[in-house]
């Protein structure tokens, strides 16, 4: 039976006499675990994404034993049930150790068991703990048929285990640096099926040979008692780098918009291209590349490059059906509408009950947003999957600068989780390419108006003058991305359509993507929702 020893302010101490190795088996514990640790416990943690809803308890779906001769660790399943909103999965390794000087800040619970003082920690704080599932990959057997299954890439080489370390980033998982070439990334939040960046990373490693995405050498997939296959570990090789591209783009920027005033530029005479132009690097007037020089339009072309070869390779297969392309259909269009229309409905709500947290800009622009809430609602319904021509295939699904790594002169990709928002069913729905695309440009777009709000101060120019710079720039980088992608997708005989189609998928799919973001926003950094509101009554406003 637990007994409550020494009550301290932070966290109760427990003492049982199950032994460690047993322990899950006492329900006793599991209940007082579940319940008086590790609802306080989650809330603290910067994986756990329920912070927005009211947690109701938390169900242990499952375990499973990670063990080494007398070292034992567990694998928890952990279900959370709210108030109101979806439960969710998330996953936690368990060890216990009794050396105090272990993580002092990380530990989950101090209690004694059979006499014996400790505490029980996550276990990826645990060196021998990263080690040994290193080992497991390192020597994983082809087929494994074992409930947790290791998985090793045949690019994979044996190493001997030599160091580790926390990766250390603001992120959603936690991923751990072994050897200082290795990234384990241990999802946090699981879903009852395979995870899609483990299922695209070894898709382009593996089968297509894909170079821009680090690449694949192994993973952990857990079979549950319903015999789904559920992730909870993707090893890739750690990419040496210099930071992700959405870094790099906003120090461009700094330097773009300076040079308005360094080098005399007039904003009014500035050479306009129209959006959506397919453009090559000798179609932008020279003007434009004295005011924002070359390197940064080269770039923009190399990372279309990488962009349009991730979807040659992803659009490339003809056997395994979770990546063979198909076309637009009536059950797609049923599906996006269906999805579109409540993520409108919801973003709405979101604005409505917080206008009172609004001010300037943003207030009157979601005023605008709400009074032209038909028109936008409009622009979801009409689409017509009979007028389509081109193809679905995976996609990326939550592209972005921030997904995207520099190294010298060239990009690799990474994180192909998909939209955090979406099921993990929807993640997998075969999207027309162009999707990703938009998804860059709203990035693109996002660069140039977080430069325009957070630095604004710093340039002579009045914001509106700002904007009107923005603009023009913003249509350079589309053309020249276009410019580039377009032609490798059509030489591999991708089809993304006929010029008309791709405007609307791409307009289309930008829509939806700040209307997505609103919501990110409006829930995770509400000053930076002016950013998609503006990106929204941009879309909105154009004429055609
Ligand atoms: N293979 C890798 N090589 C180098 N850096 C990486 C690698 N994988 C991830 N990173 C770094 O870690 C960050 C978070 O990775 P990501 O896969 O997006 O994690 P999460 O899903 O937790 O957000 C990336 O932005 C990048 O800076
Ligand atoms: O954490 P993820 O990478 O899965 O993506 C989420 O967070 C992103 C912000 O970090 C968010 O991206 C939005 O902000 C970016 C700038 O910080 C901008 O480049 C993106 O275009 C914009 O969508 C992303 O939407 C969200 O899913």
């Amino acid at each position: 039976m637990a007994k409550k020893k020494k009550e301290s302010v932070l966290q109760p101490h427990y003492t049982f006499d199950t032994p460690w190795e047993r322990l899950m088996e006492d329900k006793t514990f599991v209940k007082v675990f579940l319940s008086d640790v590790l609802e306080n416990y989650i809330l603290q943690q910067r994986w756990y994404g329920g912070k927005s809803s009211k947690l109701k308890y938390i169900e242990l779906q499952e375990y499973f034993r990670i063990q080494q001769n007398e070292e034992v660790y567990y694998g928890l399943l952990l279900e959370v049930n709210f108030e109101e909103a979806f439960y969710q999965h998330y996953f936690l390794p368990i060890a216990f150790v009794s050396d105090e000087s272990f993580a002092e800040k990380e530990r989950i619970l101090p209690l004694d068991i059979k006499e014996q003082e400790g505490f029980i920690i996550d276990a990826l704080n645990l060196e021998a703990f990263r080690k040994l599932v290193f080992e497991r990959i390192m020597t994983a057997v082809p087929n494994d048929t074992t409930k947790v299954r290791y998985h090793k890439s045949h690019t994979f080489g044996a190493t001997e285990y030599r160091s580790s370390k926390f990766m250390g980033l603001e992120q959603s998982n936690t991923s751990i640096i072994i050897n200082d070439a290795y990234v384990m990334k241990f999802f946090r939040r699981i879903y009852s099926d395979t995870n899609p960046d483990y299922e695209m990373s070894r898709f382009l490693s593996e089968n297509k040979g894909y170079k821009n995405t680090p690449s694949y050498q192994g993973s952990i997939n857990v079979i549950d008692a319903d015999n789904v296959n559920i992730t909870i570990a993707l090893m890739q090789e750690l990419v040496p780098n210099q930071g992700d591209a959405w870094d790099y783009m906003l120090k461009e920027l700094k330097t773009v918009f300076r040079n308005l005033e360094v080098k005399h530029i007039r904003i009014d005479q500035l050479p306009e291209t129209q959006i959506f132009s397919s453009l090559g690097i000798n179609d932008v007037p020279p003007r434009i590349i004295d005011w924002a020089g070359l390197n940064i339009f080269l770039k923009i072309q190399t990372l279309a490059r990488r962009t349009a070869e991730m979807h040659i390779a992803l659009g490339s297969e003809f056997s395994d059906t979770a990546f063979t392309p198909t076309h637009f259909n009536g059950d797609y269009e049923v599906w996006l509408k269906n999805r579109l229309l409540y993520q409108f409905q919801n973003r709405l709500n979101i604005v409505e009950n917080n206008m009172h947290r609004l001010e300037g800009l943003s207030l009157s622009l979601a005023k605008e947003f709400i009074d032209r809430k038909n028109k936008i609602r409009q622009r979801f319904v009409n689409f017509d999957w009979t007028k389509l021509k081109g193809e679905r295939i995976r996609i990326h699904g939550d592209y972005h600068l921030g997904q995207v790594l520099v190294q010298g002169d060239d990009f690799y990709l990474l994180d192909f989780e998909g939209e955090p928002e979406s099921t993990i069913r929807d993640r997998k729905v075969k999207q027309p390419p162009l999707k990703d695309v938009a998804g860059m440009f709203r990035s693109f777009h996002y660069a140039i108006y977080a430069t325009i709000f957070n630095d604004g101060e710093n340039y002579p120019q009045s914001q509106e003058e700002l904007f009107k710079a923005g603009e023009v720039l913003y249509r350079y980088f589309i053309g020249l991305f276009l410019g580039s992608y377009v032609g490798l997708m059509q030489e591999n005989n991708l089809n993304i359509g006929y010029i008309q189609e791709r405007i609307f998928i791409l307009k289309y799919c930008m829509l939806e993507k700040a209307v997505y973001e609103l919501g990110y926003e409006m829930n995770s950094r509400p000053l930076w929702a002016v950013i998609p509101l503006e990106g929204i009554m941009g879309i909105i406003n154009e004429n055609n």
